[in-house]
């Protein structure tokens, strides 16, 4: 028989509740929207008809409550695949794992998650303001390559890309993930594009942005632009996209990642109604969450 997870490996806090994110089994819907800026959890639970959990700990916020009659979660991941597998695997814990037991459940509980963030556009036609659906995240982090992962990438995309880019001395392997299609038909429609987004371990460098420091790949953005595959491009760079779409296949649930572009790096802009993209995003997904068939 299998052991049951040790106190180091399953880390619980006195009340019962999982380590980083200060949550309780009962605490989470199995609808949950993530959001990188904790800042952005209320403004997405202020269009909740109830809010039934307020809780958090360091950068990770959740509120838990009711929209046009479908339980939701919202939480805040922070910047970074680094989070995100915080995030994944105890919001995972927190369906599927007995905290009692200390087992893993023989009834696994599928999570439907839906990021809502930020993004910057590598496409000329592709500008500020407007909203794109990640069909795949390419992560150019290490967070996958530190999991079993192959059953569940996108390898052809993978290989055509590595071909691509021929970055491997560098000791660059994007490893590519696709979204779940079913899920992400509930927010399709001619309000938002459809393009492969990349996530990288940084904003600046790793988004081929220069303040003092020289890039080591000077053509980085445009290299990635010039990507085709099977009718499909490279359209956005954010910093989380790849590693959810990641874990969230590996531990069997559901995942879409919804982008309010606020640069343009190709025309040099920056949105100046961030706030406005945003909460309009989310009015969006709310609203397609409201008419699915998501429980
Ligand atoms: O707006 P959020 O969701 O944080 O997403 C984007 O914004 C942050 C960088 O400014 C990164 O987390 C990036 O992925
Ligand atoms: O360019 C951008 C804009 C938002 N978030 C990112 O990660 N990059």
């Amino acid at each position: 028989m299998k052991a049951s997870l040790s106190n180091s490996e399953l880390i619980l806090n006195a009340d019962g509740s999982i380590y980083h994110l200060n949550l309780l089994p009962e605490d989470i819907s199995s609808i949950i929207i993530t959001v990188g800026d904790p800042e952005r959890v209320p403004e997405v639970s202020k269009y909740f008809d109830s809010i039934e959990i307020r809780k958090g700990k360091r950068e990770f916020v959740t509120h838990t409550g009711i929209y046009a009659g479908k339980r939701i979660t919202a939480i805040s991941t922070g910047i970074g695949t680094d989070n995100i597998d915080i995030v994944f695997n105890e919001l995972d814990a927190l369906a599927n794992i007995d905290f009692d037991s200390r087992d893993t459940k023989s009834e696994k509980i599928q999570l439907s998650f839906i990021r809502i963030g930020t993004s910057g556009s590598i496409q000329p036609d592709i500008p500020i303001d407007t909203f794109l659906m990640s069909s795949s995240g390419i992560g150019f982090d290490n967070l996958l390559h530190f999991y079993e992962s192959e059953h569940i990438k996108n390898t052809a995309l993978e290989l055509a890309l590595h071909d691509h880019l021929g970055w491997e001395q560098h000791n660059i392997h994007p490893y590519a993930v696709d979204f779940d299609k079913e899920l992400g038909d509930i927010f399709d429609s001619n309000r938002i594009r459809l393009g492969a987004t990349c996530t990288n371990s940084g904003f600046y460098g790793p988004q081929g942005r220069t303040l003092r420091l020289k890039p080591s790949l000077k053509d980085f953005n445009e290299k990635l632009a010039q990507f085709s595959h099977k009718n499909l491009r490279i359209t956005n760079l954010e910093m989380e996209t790849a590693g959810i779409y990641g874990l969230a296949k590996l531990l069997g649930h559901r995942a879409v990642s919804l982008n309010a572009i606020l640069a343009n790096r190709v025309t040099g802009e920056f949105s100046e109604q961030g706030h406005k993209t945003v909460d309009e995003l989310i009015q969006y997904t709310l609203n397609c969450i409201a008419n699915s068939r998501l429980v």
